[in-house]
Parts: C-alpha cells; sequence; structure tokens
C-alpha cells in the first residue's frame, strides 16, 4: 500500500514527523466500521483505509495530558519498524481526528485466544511466539525503550499466528522514565506503570515486585512481565486465579482489598503464578527461562539477548516439532476446519451451551416427551402472579463476560411456572455456559416427578455431575482440555409455581427479594452447599440446606 503523503507530514504540532508514514489523511481516504474494542483510554475500530483493511485506534482525549500522550505515542510509534511489533500506517493527527491507522492483525489478541475462545497453545507454537515475541522486546530494547505493559492482551496475531506487541501508551525511553516517574507520583498520587489505567487489574498480575513497590521500570521489569506472560500461553490459566489458597481470586481480583494482598504477596512472600508442569511436556529449559524472568531480584533475571539465544537454541533443538503443522491457517484462524484429532493444535471453540443442552436429553426424556408437571394441575382458586420480565448484563473491569443467566416465563409452556437463573462464571465462562444449558433441561424433566425444592436440588446436582463428566471425558479422550484448568460457577435460580417462589443457590451469591420496597434476604451465600429457599405470598419462608459433594 502507497499512501499520498500531504506536506508538511507533521503533525498539528509540528512535534511528529515521519518521511514514510503519512500523518494527516484526507476524510475520503478512509472509513471507519464497528469497534472491535474499547478500552478504558481508547477505541479500535475495524475500518478501511486507500481500501485496505486496517484498524483504527482512536484515543479518548478528554485533557491536554492525553493530547500531549497522543504526541508522544505517535513519535514512538513512527520510529518503529520491526516484524514483531504492530506496524503503523498512518495517522491522523490533526483536530477534530486524533487517530493511529495500523495494519490489522486477523487473529486478535492472546488473551481472547486462551481465555475467550478457550484455546490452547503447542509447546512448538510457544516457543515459537515467544521467540519472536523476545526478538521485538529486544529490539525495543536496544532503542532504548521500555514497553511497561507486556501481557498477553497486548500481543497480537496475524493469520500465521505471528506475535505483534501492541499497546505503546505506557512505552517510555529508559532515560525518561526517572522524570516520567516522579511527574506521575506529584501529579496523580500513584505510581507509573498502569496504576492508572481504570482496568488495573488485568496489568497488575504482570507487574515485577520492583514496580509494586513503586520503583522505576526498567528494561528488566518487561522481563519479568515477559516471563508471566510465557508461562500463561503454556498453561491457558490467567496469572492467580489457578491457586486454590487465593481465595477465589476471581471474585477478589476484582476488589482492591485483594489487589493489596496479592501486591503484598508477590512482592514480600515471593509469589508467582503457577509454573507450567513438566506434564505439560514443557522442556525444563523453558521452565528455567520463566523462572528466572520473573526473579525478585531484576539482576537476576536474563537480558532480553540472552532469552533470545536461549530461545534460538530450543528452535534449533527441535522442541517445536510439529509446529509448523500447527500454525497453519487452517487450524487457527477458520476454526471450522480444526484437525481435532492433534490435541495439540488450536482447538475448535466449544460450545459449551449446546453440550450442556444435551445432557438432560441424554439422561433423560426428550423435552418435548416432557409430561406436564403435577403442579400446573388445577387449583383455580389459587391467585397467581402475572410475571413481566428483562435482564441487563455487564462485564464490568474484566476484559471478557464469564457470566451467563436465562430467562424462561412460562417454563416448560406452562402458564404459571416460571423460571429464571445467574450463572457467575469462574476461570472463564465454560461452567456458567454450560448450566445454563443444562440446568433448565433437568429441571424440566424432574419437576413432574417431585416437589419444586426436590426437583431444583436434583438439577443443581445433575448439572454439577454432568459438567465434571464432560470435563474429564473431554480432558481424557478428546485432549481438548488443559489438566490444570479448573472452570467453575456460582448459581441462582428463582422457580416461581403458582403463588410460590422457590429460590436456589450454589456458591457465593444470593436471592433478595424486595417487599413493598423492603429488602429481605432468601437465601444465603454458601460455599459447598446448596440453599434451597421456599416463600410464598403469604410471606412464610422455609429455608433448606443441602451439602454437595463436592
Ligand atoms: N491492529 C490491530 N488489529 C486487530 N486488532 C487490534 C489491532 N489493534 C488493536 N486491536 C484490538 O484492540 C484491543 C485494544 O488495543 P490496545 O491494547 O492497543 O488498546 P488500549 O486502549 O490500550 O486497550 P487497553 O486499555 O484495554 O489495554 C487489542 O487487544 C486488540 O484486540
Ligand atoms: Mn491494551
Amino acid at each position: 500500500m502507497v499512501l499520498e503523503i500531504m506536506e508538511p507530514n507533521t503533525c498539528i504540532r509540528g512535534c511528529c514527523y515521519s518521511q514514510t508514514i503519512p500523518l494527516h489523511l484526507r476524510p475520503s481516504s478512509y472509513s471507519l466500521f464497528s469497534p472491535i474494542a474499547r478500552g478504558a483510554e481508547s477505541v479500535v475500530y475495524e475500518a478501511v483505509l486507500d481500501g485496505k483493511k486496517v484498524a483504527v485506534k482512536k484515543p479518548i482525549l478528554s485533557t491536554s495530558e492525553d493530547l500531549d500522550k497522543f504526541h508522544k505515542e505517535l513519535q514512538l510509534l513512527s520510529k518503529l519498524d520491526h516484524p514483531g511489533i504492530l506496524k503503523l500506517v498512518a495517522a491522523h493527527a490533526r483536530p477534530p481526528n486524533y487517530m493511529f491507522f495500523f495494519e490489522f492483525y486477523e487473529a486478535g489478541n492472546l488473551a481472547q485466544k486462551l481465555h475467550v475462545e478457550e484455546r490452547s497453545l503447542s509447546i512448538g507454537q510457544v516457543i515459537e511466539i515467544t521467540a519472536q515475541l523476545a526478538k521485538a522486546l529486544l529490539y525495543l530494547h536496544s532503542l532504548g525503550i521500555v514497553h511497561r505493559d507486556v501481557k498477553p492482551a497486548n500481543i497480537l496475531l496475524d493469520e500465521n499466528l505471528h506475535p505483534h506487541l501492541a499497546d505503546f501508551g505506557l512505552a517510555e525511553y529508559k532515560k525518561d522514565l526517572k522524570q516520567v516517574s516522579i511527574l506521575n507520583w506529584k501529579s496523580s498520587g500513584k505510581p507509573t506503570g498502569g496504576f492508572h489505567k481504570k482496568n488495573m487489574v488485568g496489568t497488575l498480575i504482570y507487574m515485577a515486585p520492583e514496580v509494586l513497590r513503586k520503583e522505576i521500570h526498567t528494561e528488566k521489569s518487561d522481563v519479568y512481565s515477559f516471563g508471566v506472560t510465557v508461562n500463561e500461553l503454556l498453561t491457558g490459566v490467567v496469572p492467580y486465579t489457578d491457586r486454590r489458597a487465593e481465595a477465589q481470586a476471581h471474585t477478589v481480583l476484582e476488589m482492591s482489598y485483594t489487589e493489596q494482598r496479592l501486591t503484598a504477596a508477590v512482592v514480600s512472600e515471593g509469589l508467582r503464578p503457577v509454573l507450567a508442569g513438566p506434564e505439560l511436556g514443557v522442556p525444563t529449559g523453558l521452565l528455567s527461562l520463566i523462572q528466572r524472568c520473573w526473579d525478585a531480584d531484576p539482576q537476576n533475571r536474563p537480558s532480553l539477548s540472552d532469552i533470545v539465544s536461549e530461545l534460538n537454541v530450543m528452535l534449533e533443538c527441535g522442541e517445536t516439532e510439529g509446529a509448523k503443522k500447527d500454525t497453519s491457517v487452517d487450524s487457527f484462524v477458520s476454526c471450522g476446519n480444526v484437525d481435532t484429532t492433534n490435541s495439540q493444535s488450536y482447538q475448535e471453540p466449544m460450545n459449551w451451551f449446546t453440550c450442556g443442552q444435551d445432557f438432560p436429553e441424554k439422561a433423560y426424556l426428550s423435552s418435548e416427551d416432557a409430561p406436564s408437571t403435577r403442579l400446573s394441575s388445577n387449583d383455580s382458586m389459587v391467585y397467581c402472579p402475572v410475571v413481566s420480565c428483562g435482564s441487563f448484563s455487564t462485564c464490568g473491569r474484566r476484559e471478557t463476560m464469564e457470566d451467563r443467566h436465562f430467562m424462561f416465563p412460562h417454563f416448560s409452556k406452562e402458564n404459571d411456572i416460571h423460571f429464571f437463573g445467574i450463572l457467575d462464571g469462574h476461570r472463564g465462562a465454560a461452567a456458567a455456559e454450560f448450566s445454563a444449558g443444562a440446568l433448565p433441561g433437568f429441571l424440566q424433566t424432574l419437576l413432574p416427578m417431585s416437589s419444586p425444592s426436590q426437583a431444583l436440588l436434583e438439577a443443581f446436582v445433575k448439572t454439577d455431575i454432568a459438567f465434571r463428566n464432560e470435563l474429564n471425558s473431554r480432558r481424557e479422550s478428546k485432549g481438548t482440555i488443559q489438566k490444570d484448568w479448573h472452570p467453575g460457577c456460582t448459581a441462582i435460580t428463582a422457580l416461581i409455581v403458582k403463588n410460590k417462589l422457590f429460590v436456589a443457590n450454589a456458591g457465593d451469591c444470593r436471592t433478595i427479594i424486595s417487599r413493598a420496597g423492603q429488602p429481605n434476604a432468601l437465601s444465603r451465600g454458601t460455599s459447598g452447599k446448596l440453599f434451597i429457599c421456599c416463600s410464598d405470598t403469604t410471606n412464610n419462608t422455609h429455608e433448606q440446606q443441602y451439602s454437595v459433594a463436592s
């Protein structure tokens, strides 16, 4: 693509200049389409520039500091030219529009691949990606630039699975870092290195102890984040969500007190993510490299040139056997054609919802044949509420939505039965999605045979067992799931049968009913217990608690 350069090719201020990349564009040369990502500080759009598909990053500019930041990022980006770094093809640096135009990387970012599409990488793929990423970082460091936000979400993949390091929003010249750090502390009272980003959780877990201690970032802090990232690529597990002892890190990571606790543990107790296990077949050299990268003492961490040499040796020794095949376009981008016999390649993304829906049918009757429920039988004197329902969901500060819900007014085609549920996914959406598919089906088959509370109890237990079985059989036979991946969810449901409301929950969630504007807790959050409560229109409530066999 040869883009027309309009002289003088500078930004509005004259501080950014390039000989090869246009810094202002005619409005007719580009069109922006739908947003592909909304960050705290920018929106990224799919777009077309001179007939070619590109990604446009439009920073949210609300203060003059944001504008300064745009110019700084543009100066930096227009100097970078490396195959492992996201390529800037143009910019528009004049009012009213400030935008970066990047080459479009079809396969999205690595965090999406691992945690949204829930695909696993082969060891060969990880080493290949890691080696290219290391070269990109070595290039940056040799220019005196520290990236300061290395993490899977900032690594974009093209259709050949080649990584391109992105997001230079925090990058700085090493020589300026001291000053930047002082200024940031003065202006915000907050340390540098991602703390000021609104979605700081995503970044916090990649931060080196010295950065958490508010010391100055160095190249070795990038090495630390690189180590955490490589381990995540191998395990497929978000750092620290795998530590069971970290009491439900999923939930608590979103609360500031645990950010502090995690910070303290990383800094003073040497807490690190769980290292990829040798059972995954990871070469010991790579495991040792990761551990040296995340050493508490920056001086003990290898430099990027050492890392590149070590990875080159691994590549030459054929540690990536089979990787060439794995990195074909088919095995990754066009999911429909994945060879699922090769457990090491990217797998077809799983549809846990339909998988869950299949279960009750396999185990019981088909839903079509389900007999009508006993409870719907006549009692025309009973008051039956008219139910209206709606839902709203937002994923908050997480990068992806892990929660699911379902709404079945007139459940099973019965006028006076309604069933609703919310599932809060942990370590991915798989369990929540599966349960949203399975739970209503199980309940439908159980309701005609037992009381509503008994049916709810059994539907919960059966869903739990079905998910475990499915996970285990996929682990064992199809090899599509990593051994140390333990997805889960909490669940809360409300079943209305005529004039009675039955609520059930498992895990740390509970139902609250509003009666004449007054909140009344119906169920209690419990762990390892299933809590069922029945409440009728006379204000009577009856509670039952069951231990679940896990
Ligand atoms: N060139 C590109 N091709 C394809 N997708 C892209 C491209 N650039 C960005 N994206 C998508 O947009 C997301 C956000 O981009 P980037 O990290 O640069 O923005 P950001 O505003 O810094 O986001 P955040 O604050 O969430 O880190 C990326 O993770 C990726 O999914
Ligand atoms: Mn980013």
